[in-house]
């Protein structure tokens, strides 16, 4: 478990959130979560659930997207996020890295890197040389790969280079939406570390993941989405332990008639 926060050390609130896509799709119906300042939360469900949606909501760029909030409040310690763009969030320390390792292709690892500086663009040039210091420490491929175009990366170093370009805005809260989607086991292994890391240097993280086994040892919380509503949650270890969570998402077969095809 983490320290116990600072006084007013900021939080992320989500209270009683219902988003829709254009007129009639509910994607979320009254979600509420907390993620609380340096822990890492969990957020599992299947495909269609609302993981995604939520991140959205939480980052501003639900509208981008065409959906949007129809009631229920994000708030980030004293900052309301909800009805705000991505810049606002941002501002506040929120940073989402989007599903499906969202480089610019054409573009220089460095220039990417620069890109995610661009959100916070009156920041001292010595806070941007650190910010670039501290994601090269993390991943030390990225700084041997400066010049190189992002989209002659392999698939687990642009996953690296779309978290490192979140890590230039300096987030106190990062958004991760399915880091582990369709890499290796070793470099699964990686980022579940890169988590960790960035987590130990007091960064809170929101984790969706359809890697439940993953997500679940990384988390103090866990939230458990079913076609937009939140239907289980808890302490990460305590869920892992439920049979629902170990058949589902974990992949057990606790009861062979019931099989896996839900999750
Ligand atoms: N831009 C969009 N326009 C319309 N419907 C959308 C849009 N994005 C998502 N949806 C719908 O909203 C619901 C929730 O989708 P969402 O992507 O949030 O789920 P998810 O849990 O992240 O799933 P996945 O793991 O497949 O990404 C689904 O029914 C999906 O089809």
């Amino acid at each position: 478990m983490p320290a116990a926060p600072p006084d007013g050390a900021p939080a992320l609130h989500v209270e009683s959130l219902d988003v829709t896509y254009g007129r009639a799709l509910s994607a979320l119906r009254s979600v509420s979560l907390t993620v609380p300042h340096g822990a890492v939360v969990a957020l599992l469900g299947a495909n269609g659930a609302g993981k995604t949606t939520l991140l959205r909501a939480v980052s501003g760029t639900l509208r981008l997207h065409r959906g949007a909030i129809t009631a229920g409040r994000v708030r980030y310690g004293d900052a309301v996020l909800d009805g705000r763009d991505p810049v606002a969030a941002v501002r506040a320390g929120v940073v989402q890295v989007p599903e499906g390792r969202r480089v610019f292709a054409g573009l220089t690892v460095d220039e990417n890197l620069r890109a995610g500086g661009l959100g916070l663009n009156r920041r001292a040039p010595a806070q941007v040389r650190e910010a670039r210091e501290r994601v090269f420490t993390l991943f030390p491929r990225l700084a041997e790969r400066t010049r190189q175009a992002a989209g002659l990366l392999s698939g687990g170093e642009q996953q690296m280079l779309a978290i490192g370009r979140a890590l230039m805005a300096a987030p106190r809260l990062l958004l991760l939406d399915e880091p582990s989607l369709g890499l290796a086991p070793m470099m699964v292994d990686r980022i579940a570390e890169v988590v960790r890391e960035i987590n130990a240097q007091g960064t809170a993280v929101l984790l969706v993941e359809q890697n439940a086994g993953m997500a679940l040892s990384l988390a103090q919380h866990a939230h458990v989405l079913e076609v937009g509503e939140i239907r289980l949650s808890g302490d990460a270890a305590d869920l892992a332990r439920t049979d629902a969570v170990r058949r589902l998402y974990l992949g057990e077969t606790t009861d062979a008639a019931d099989g896996k095809g839900a999750a």
